[in-house]
């Protein structure tokens, strides 16, 4: 994870785990605390974007690939714990989408207070794709931000939203070039 300082207040966060930023138990602990150290140091805003072509692949399914029962446990709490400190965050918490932001990674959009997005990406909950379904607070995520029913109808369908349908249906809230 990588910080810029735009001004005194406000942070560009950089996801920096190449090629896809997949959500490592590290990546995701790495992230967590770099908000609560920006919190701890009178930043008002972050910015949370990717420094490379994919805005985040979502969890790492390397890592996920016969765990041990320890690994799956410390590797949830990583998960939930960057959830409830971005989601809870006092800061101004703005995604800038940059690329593909499957699953997990349109967990982290979906988990700040604005959105912006490039166009020609894809955003959303594709886990039943996989045999997956997302966790009950990734659901919530998605029914507060879109509605529930459509909410219901994308996680059941695993569907990525291009930018444009994105912006339509209210997932993201600005396409920036
Ligand atoms: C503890 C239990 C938890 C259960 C939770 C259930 C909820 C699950 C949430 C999730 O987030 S699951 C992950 C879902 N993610 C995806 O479906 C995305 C899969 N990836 C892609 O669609 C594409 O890779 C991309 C992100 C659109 C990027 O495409 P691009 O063409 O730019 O790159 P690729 O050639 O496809 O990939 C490059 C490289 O990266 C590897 N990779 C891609 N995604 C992941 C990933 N999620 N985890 C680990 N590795 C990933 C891919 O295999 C390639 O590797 P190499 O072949 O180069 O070694």
């Amino acid at each position: 994870v990588t910080v810029e300082m735009k001004s005194s207040k406000v942070a560009i966060v950089r996801m920096n785990r190449p090629p896809v930023n997949a959500l490592s138990k590290d990546l995701m602990h790495g992230l967590r605390r770099t908000i609560c150290d920006l919190e701890d140091n009178d930043v008002k805003g972050i910015v949370l974007t990717s420094s490379s072509k994919v805005f985040c692949a979502g969890l790492d399914l390397a890592e996920l690939l016969n765990p041990t029962q320890e690994f799956v446990s410390s590797f949830w709490k990583e998960l939930q714990g960057l959830w409830i400190t971005l989601y809870s965050s006092r800061l101004v918490t703005v995604a800038a989408v940059n690329g593909a932001a499957p699953a997990a990674g349109c967990m982290l959009a979906l988990s700040c207070d604005y959105r912006m997005m490039s166009s020609k990406n894809v955003i959303g909950m594709n886990e039943t794709k996989f045999g997956l379904f997302p966790p009950p607070w990734f659901v919530e995520l998605m029914a507060d931000t879109v509605g529930r029913r459509k909410a219901e109808m994308l996680l059941l369908q695993g569907t990525l939203l291009s930018t444009e349908d994105a912006l339509a249906c209210g997932m993201i809230d600005q396409i920036v070039e």
